[in-house]
C-alpha cells in the first residue's frame, strides 16, 4: 500500500497551452493517505476519469508530478505502478472458472499454490462467490461477472491502491447496497489505499472515509460526508450532495449578521466582516434546516407551490418573492392554503461569496 501525492497536476488532452478552458483538470494538489478510503465525486465531464488515468499512468499529465510514498512515477507505466484497476464493465475471461479467474493476477506474478488456494477461497467466500469457483464466467450473470472483477482487484495483497471507476454501473440495484457494505468491510479487513470513482453521491457517501468533490476540473471540496453537508465549501457541492441540494438563495449583506433575501430581513448566528459590494453573495440552507408554520406565526412569509409526499417526509416547494426553494417537513406538519411562513434554522445557515464558504465570527 501507498500513500498518493498529487503535486500541481494539471492536464490538457490538445497539450501545453496558455488558455486555462484547454485544461481538463486545474492544478491539482492533494495527498492520499496510506490504507485510505476515497470517493472521487462529480458530474459528468468534471474531469474524475482523467485524474484515475493519471494516478493509474493510463495518462502523462501536461504538468505536476504523481508521487507513491514520496517516489515520484509520473513518468512510469502502468505496469510499472504496481495498481489495480476496477472498471464499468467486467474484465474477466469468459473461458475460465471463477476460481481461475480470481487465481490469475497471482499465477501471472509466479506465486506459489500453496499461497493462491486460500487467497482466492477466502475473497470469494467474502464476495458470495465460493458456491461457483469451478463454475465457467461465461455461465454467470452480470452481477457475477462483476463481482470477479472486483475479486481480480482485490486478490494481490501488496498493490499500492486499487482505483475504482463506476464499478457497480452494471449491477442490480438491490445488489448495489451489499456490494458496497462488502467493499467497506474488505477495506477494513485489508487496510488497501482504495478510490472510488463515481457520480452517485449515495454510493460516494456510504463507501468512502472522504470523499473528494470535482467540478469543472477542479477539487472544490475534500471532506468526510459529515462535513459535505453541513459545511460545503462551495456552492455546487451545496447543491450536489443531498437530494434535494442546498436552497441558494442571492442576499445582501446589511450589517455584521443582517442578510436581506428578497427584501426581507434574517438574522444570523455569525457575525461577517464588509464585503466587496460588487461581490456575489448567497445564503445556502439545506431544505432540512427550514421550517413552515402557519401564516402570522413569526418566520418570513412564503407561498406554498407544490407539496411532494415521499412517506417518511414531504418535501415543500415555496416561493420566497420571486425564488423558489425547497423545505424538508415532516409528515405531520399540516398546511392549509398557499400562504405559510418560512422558518429558518440560522445555526445552519452558510453564507457565500463568489461561489466560495466564508467563515463568520460567533457573536
Ligand atoms: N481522450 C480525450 N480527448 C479529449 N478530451 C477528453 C478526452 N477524455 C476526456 N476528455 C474531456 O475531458 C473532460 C473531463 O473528462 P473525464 O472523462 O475525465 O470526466 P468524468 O468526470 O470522468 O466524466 P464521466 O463521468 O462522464 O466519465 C471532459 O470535458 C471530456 O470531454
Amino acid at each position: 500500500m501507498a500513500s498518493i501525492t498529487l503535486k500541481d497536476i494539471a492536464h490538457s488532452y490538445t497539450g501545453e497551452s496558455e488558455n486555462p478552458d484547454d485544461f481538463a483538470l486545474k492544478k491539482l494538489n492533494l495527498t492520499w493517505r496510506d490504507g485510505g478510503a476515497y470517493a472521487l465525486l462529480g458530474p459528468s465531464g468534471c474531469g474524475k476519469t482523467t485524474l484515475l488515468n493519471i494516478i493509474s499512468g493510463l495518462l502523462t499529465p501536461t504538468r505536476g508530478q504523481v508521487l507513491f510514498n514520496d517516489k515520484d512515477v509520473t513518468g512510469l507505466p502502468t505496469q510499472e505502478r504496481n495498481i489495480a484497476q476496477i472498471f464499468q464493465f467486467p474484465v474477466i475471461y469468459d473461458t475460465m472458472t471463477v476460481f481461475e479467474n480470481l487465481a490469475f493476477p497471482l499465477k501471472n506474478r509466479g506465486r506459489k499454490k500453496t499461497e493462491i488456494e486460500p487467497r482466492v477461497i477466502e475473497l470469494a467466500t467474502m464476495l458470495g462467490l465460493e458456491n461457483e469457483l469451478h463454475t465457467k464466467a461465461q455461465h454467470l450473470t452480470a452481477d457475477a461477472k462483476q463481482k470477479i472483477s472486483l475479486g481480480r482487484g482485490l486478490i494481490r495483497k501488496s498493490v499500492n491502491a486499487i482505483l475504482f471507476d463506476e464499478p457497480l454501473t452494471v449491477i442490480d440495484p438491490q445488489l448495489k447496497w451489499e456490494l458496497r457494505s462488502q467493499l467497506k468491510f474488505l477495506h477494513k479487513q485489508f487496510a488497501f489505499t482504495m478510490i472510488y470513482v463515481t457520480h452517485d453521491q449515495t454510493e460516494a457517501l456510504t463507501f468512502a472515509d472522504e470523499v473528494i468533490v470535482m467540478y469543472e476540473g477542479e477539487i472544490v471540496q475534500v471532506g468526510t460526508p459529515e462535513a459535505l453537508f453541513e459545511r460545503p465549501e462551495h456552492t455546487f457541492v451545496g447543491y450536489f450532495i443531498g437530494s434535494p441540494g442546498m436552497n441558494i438563495l442571492p442576499c445582501k449583506l446589511q450589517e455584521k449578521n443582517n442578510i436581506q433575501v428578497e427584501g426581507q430581513t434574517i438574522t444570523l448566528d455569525k457575525k461577517y466582516a464588509r464585503i466587496d459590494p460588487t461581490a456575489k453573495i448567497e445564503l445556502g440552507i439545506r431544505p432540512e434546516y427550514l421550517d413552515l408554520a402557519p401564516p402570522g406565526k413569526g418566520g418570513l412569509p412564503a407561498r406554498i407551490l407544490r407539496v411532494d409526499d415521499i412517506g417518511r417526509h414531504k418535501i415543500v416547494r415555496v416561493a420566497l418573492g420571486s425564488r423558489e426553494l425547497n423545505v424538508v417537513v415532516s409528515e405531520l406538519t399540516g398546511m392549509t392554503g398557499d400562504e405559510t411562513s418560512l422558518l429558518v434554522d440560522t445555526s445552519h445557515a452558510n453564507l457565500y461569496i463568489n461561489d466560495h464558504l466564508i467563515s463568520g465570527e460567533e457573536l
